[in-house]
C-alpha cells in the first residue's frame, strides 16, 4: 500500500534523506527513530508534500504521490495528516474551532471568512473530541488546556479530513510522561480501530517498542534498520544512535515506571 523508492533530499551538499527504500503491505503503526538530524522530519515533509523530494519515487495506492500537482496534491495533503511537537494549534481560538480548521481546504471562501461551520461538521467535530476524551474542552481556548490535551486537539483536527494516513513528528517530545502516554494511547487507538496508518517519528526507544508494529532507524539520512520492535535490541539501538558501549537506553527513555498497563520490553 506504501512504497518508498530512493527517496532522496538534499539541502545543498547536505544529503538529508539518501536513497531512502522500504514498503508497507498494510496499515500499521510504524516508528521512525534516530538522533536529531538523521531526516525524520524531513522524511515525513516529503511524504505530505510540504517539502519536495530530490528523486525517487512514494507510491500510496498505486499513485506516486511525488507526482501530484494542484487538486490531486491538496486532496493527498488531506488523506495524510499531520501532527507536529508543537500542536500548531490556533492559542486564542477555542477548541471546536480549531478542530474544525481540519476542513478548511474543503470549505467555501465565505464560509471561511465568517467562520461559518456547517452543523454536521460542529457535531463530527464535538464526537471526535469525545472519542477523545476532552469534548469538555471543547468550548475553552487552546492555550488554557495542557500540553497533552492540546496534542489531542490536534489529532481531533487531523481526523476531521478522515486522513488514511497520519503522520506525526515528534508528537509527544513537548510532554511529560504521563500526557506523553495520554497522546501515544491515543494514536494506537485510532490505528487500532480506525485502520489509518500512522507514522509517527519518536525520540525515546520505549516509546516506539511499545506502541509500534514496526521500527525503522535512521542514521545520517539512511535506514540502518527496519524490523519488529523485538528485533531492536541494545546493540541494534547503538548502531541506529551511533553509541558505543557507554549508551545507555534510559538516556532516550520517558517511560512511566509505576504504569500497571503492558510495559516496554527490552529485548536484551
Ligand atoms: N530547510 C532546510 N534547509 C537546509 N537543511 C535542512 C533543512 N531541513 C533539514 N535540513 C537538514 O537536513 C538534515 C536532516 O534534518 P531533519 O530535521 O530531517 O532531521 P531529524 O531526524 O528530524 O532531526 P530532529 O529530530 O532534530 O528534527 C539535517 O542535517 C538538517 O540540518
Amino acid at each position: 500500500m506504501l512504497l518508498v523508492e530512493n527517496l532522496t533530499k538534499s539541502f545543498g551538499s547536505n544529503t538529508a534523506v539518501d536513497r531512502m527504500t522500504f514498503e508497507v503491505d498494510r496499515p500499521m503503526m510504524i516508528g521512525i527513530i534516530g538522533r536529531s538530524g538523521a531526516g525524520k522530519s524531513t522524511f515525513l515533509r516529503m511524504m505530505n508534500r510540504m517539502t519536495p523530494a530530490s528523486s525517487g519515487r512514494l507510491v500510496f495506492e498505486g499513485t506516486d504521490v511525488l507526482q501530484l500537482t494542484g487538486g490531486g496534491m491538496r486532496q493527498w495533503q488531506s488523506q495524510c495528516a499531520m501532527i507536529f511537537q508543537q500542536f500548531n494549534l490556533v492559542p486564542r481560538m477555542d477548541v471546536v474551532s480549531n478542530v474544525l480548521h481540519g476542513t478548511l481546504n474543503r470549505r467555501s471562501t465565505l464560509g471561511t471568512m465568517f467562520n461559518l461551520y456547517p452543523t454536521e461538521d460542529i457535531h463530527k467535530a464535538i464526537d471526535i473530541l469525545d472519542r477523545l476524551g476532552i469534548a469538555d474542552h471543547a468550548a475553552k481556548r487552546a492555550e488554557a488546556l495542557s500540553g497533552g490535551q492540546q496534542q489531542r486537539v490536534a489529532i481531533a483536527r487531523a481526523l476531521m479530513q478522515d486522513p488514511k494516513v497520519i503522520l506525526a513528528d515528534e508528537p509527544i517530545a513537548s510532554l511529560d510522561p504521563m500526557n506523553a502516554q495520554i497522546v501515544m494511547d491515543a494514536l494506537r487507538r485510532i490505528h487500532d480501530e480506525d485502520g489509518r496508518m500512522v507514522i509517527a517519528n519518536l525520540h525515546t526507544l520505549d516509546t516506539a517498542r511499545r506502541y509500534c508494529d514496526r521500527v525503522i532507524g535512521m542514521r545520517d539520512g539512511r535506514i540502518v534498520f527496519d524490523g519488529s520492535p523485538a528485533q531492536l535490541t541494545v546493540g541494534v539501538a547503538r548502531d541506529i544512535y551511533g553509541a558505543d558501549e557507554t549508551f545507555s537506553e534510559s538516556a532516550t527513555s520517558t517511560e512511566i515506571r509505576e504504569h500497571t498497563g503492558h510495559q516496554a520490553r527490552v529485548p536484551a
